[in-house]
């Protein structure tokens, strides 16, 4: 399979064949180091993410990649230790308290892998949904227009997800994937022009998963909201046409996929995988492509009229 080198500068916008603007979620050489009882642990190591006004991007890597951190920090939750993330306009490093709430109320909607930190227990699913938009000060309160447009709202959001059937019922009383349909409907109550989902799907079987991931998918067509799914979840790639690679805390190769109508009026899907080259010139080859040609501690390289050759240093030492 090629891999293709998007070069990505100050400039430049995310993927290969996107015009240069500023993303929606635009993350720079972001490092983020914790240290833990005197060590120090480099999650993120200068990552780098364009994220397009409206795109739906899923968000993969190993365990200890860093995509949780990476998401605290989009959240408004965690701040990095360098670099820059804007995501909606908003900086992040920049912000105080308070720009911080009213970014996390009015900017971001989130939804988590565990259902229990979505909902609240005691309330139905449409009372759930309300709370965002009270504590936004757009429901309940005075005035029954008030009041009617929150119900409206509720109900536009319920029927988008699927699950204005289970309005009345309390999470316990719902399944996981409902339970997780209903977060989404949470999470965009106040209209967020950003929607970031941690391992949404960590908690579901395969087939409630795709649901789940199809809903988002349906949100994400129907409102427009820019979409950073994090997910372990291997059938992501035939949810969303972009698909982004984060590995040892830094966003490594991204897939591509897009369906194409061939001279017969034949519909096929194509995917393309490319690699992101950072501003210094840094890019992570694939595992299987190091694998396959046993390349290990230095490669030789060259460069030819169209692309620069890798190969294993040690074929001509030997
Ligand atoms: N608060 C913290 N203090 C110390 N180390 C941390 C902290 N949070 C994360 N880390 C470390 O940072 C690295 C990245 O963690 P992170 O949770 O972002 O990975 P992840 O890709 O989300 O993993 P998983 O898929 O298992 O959730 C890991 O080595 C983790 O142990």
């Amino acid at each position: 399979m090629p891999v293709h080198v998007p070069v990505q500068d100050d400039r430049s916008s995310a993927g290969p064949g996107r015009p240069p603007a500023g993303g929606e979620i635009r993350c720079r050489d972001l490092v983020r180091v914790f240290a833990a009882e005197g060590v120090e642990v480099q999650a993120l190591q200068g990552l780098t993410l364009d994220v397009e006004p409206g795109e739906l991007v899923a968000l993969v890597g190993a365990s200890g990649s860093g995509k949780s951190t990476l998401l605290s920090i989009l959240s408004g939750l965690d701040t990095p230790t360098a670099g820059s993330a804007v995501v909606a306009g908003t900086d992040l490093l920049a912000t105080g308290r308070r720009e911080r709430v009213a970014y996390q109320r009015h900017t971001v909607g989130f939804v988590w892998q565990q259902t229990s930190r979505n909902l609240l227990p005691y309330l139905t699913a449409a009372e759930n949904v309300r709370v965002p938009l009270e504590l936004a000060g757009r429901g309940g309160g005075r005035g029954a227009g008030r009041r009617a447009a929150a119900d409206a709202r509720v109900a536009e959001l319920l029927h988008l997800l699927d699950v204005h059937d289970v309005a009345d019922r309390r999470p316990g009383q719902m399944s996981g994937g409902q339970q997780q349909r209903v977060a989404v409907a949470v999470a965009m109550a106040n209209a967020p022009r950003v929607l970031l989902a941690d391992e949404p799907t960590g908690e579901l079987d395969e087939a409630t998963s795709a649901e789940v991931l199809e809903a988002l998918r349906a949100v994400n067509e129907a409102t427009g909201v820019t979409t950073l799914v994090v997910t372990h979840d291997p059938t992501v790639s035939e949810h969303v046409a972009r698909t982004v690679q984060i590995r040892d805390g830094r966003t490594s190769t991204e897939v591509l996929r897009r369906s194409e109508v061939d001279e017969h009026g034949a519909e096929r899907h194509v995917a393309e995988e490319f690699a992101v080259l950072d501003r210094v010139g840094r890019m992570q080859l694939p595992p299987d492509f190091v694998a396959a040609l046993d390349l290990r501690d230095r490669v030789r390289l060259a460069l030819e009229p169209d692309h620069v050759q890798v190969r294993p240093a040690q074929q001509e030492e030997r």
